[in-house]
């Protein structure tokens, strides 16, 4: 892997990735700016099914760009069934993206308004493919779930989270991180909008059902200054805090966005 990898500095952010990453300038990147007005219900879209097993979480990893919470996906013990998917997608990891204020970090934007932070829960075919990598490469491989996150009120299971990022504050180092259950990161309403995209991450892959639900979660003020506390440097290098990972929105080009709701 080349020294001098991506990020989101100005030297190395969104704007440049297309320089080693083609995949930034396609057809189908992600994130996007929704616009609530121009999706379209769709009756024949489910509810969302997901049976999260809170053993299945593993690990906490801070990989320099964002900290995962990675799965056992090696058999369906965390999946996610229905609203606009064929056959179930195994949970793989959840993060999350931020900006450097409270004021905006989201990736999507619904109706121009950006949101503090966002959670990605992350799921691939296992059904239809062998491995993740597979997956990641095929058009219907991944399904992600977004969250969108406002600042407000205090966010107690996200606090579980918040709580071991200072054991994992250089790029690199990981955690011992179980008995949690994802789901209950998840608003009261499972309504949501669903578009085929991009992860939004190089390589910029263009093998994500995205599944955005409408209704935003909130996190403290202090909860989302935890995020941004954990660094992009390994041990060894100057510290540089990671104060913002989000992508802005990408162009729809010829894409539908449909609602699961009137
Ligand atoms: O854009 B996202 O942040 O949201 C959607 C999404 C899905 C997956 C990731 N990346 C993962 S799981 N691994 C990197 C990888 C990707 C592809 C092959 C190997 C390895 C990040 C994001
Ligand atoms: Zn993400």
């Amino acid at each position: 892997m080349a020294r001098q990898s991506w990020g989101y500095q100005d030297h190395n952010g969104p704007a440049v990735w297309h320089e080693r990453f083609p995949l930034a300038n396609g057809y189908r990147q992600s994130p996007i700016a929704i616009k609530s007005r121009e999706a379209k219900y769709d009756p024949l879209l489910r509810p969302l099914s997901f049976s999260y097993d809170p053993t299945s979480p593993k690990v906490i990893l801070n990989c320099g760009y964002a900290f995962n919470v990675e799965f056992d996906d090696t058999e369906d013990r965390s999946v996610l069934r229905a609203g606009p998917l064929k056959g179930s997608y195994r949970l793989r990891q959840f993060h999350f993206h931020w900006g450097p204020t409270d004021e905006y970090g989201s990736e999507h934007t619904v109706d121009g308004q950006e949101y503090a932070a966002e959670l990605h829960l992350v799921h691939w075919n296992a059904e239809k493919y062998p491995s993740f990598v597979d997956a990641a490469q095929q058009p219907d491989g991944l399904a992600v779930v977004g969250v969108l996150v406002k600042v407000g009120e205090h966010n107690s299971p996200l606090q579980k989270v918040t709580d071991v990022l200072d054991a994992i504050k250089t790029k690199g180092s990981q955690a011992t991180f179980t008995n949690f259950d994802p789901s209950s990161l998840f608003p009261g309403s499972l309504d949501y909008w669903t578009y085929l995209g991009s992860l939004t991450v190089p390589p910029l892959l263009e093998s994500v059902i995205w599944i955005v639900l409408r209704q935003p979660v909130t996190a403290s003020s202090e909860q989302l200054a935890k995020f941004r506390s954990i660094l992009c440097s390994a041990k060894s290098e100057p510290a540089c805090h990671l104060l913002s990972n989000y992508r802005p929105p990408q162009p729809l080009r010829n894409r539908r966005v449909r609602a699961s709701f009137h």
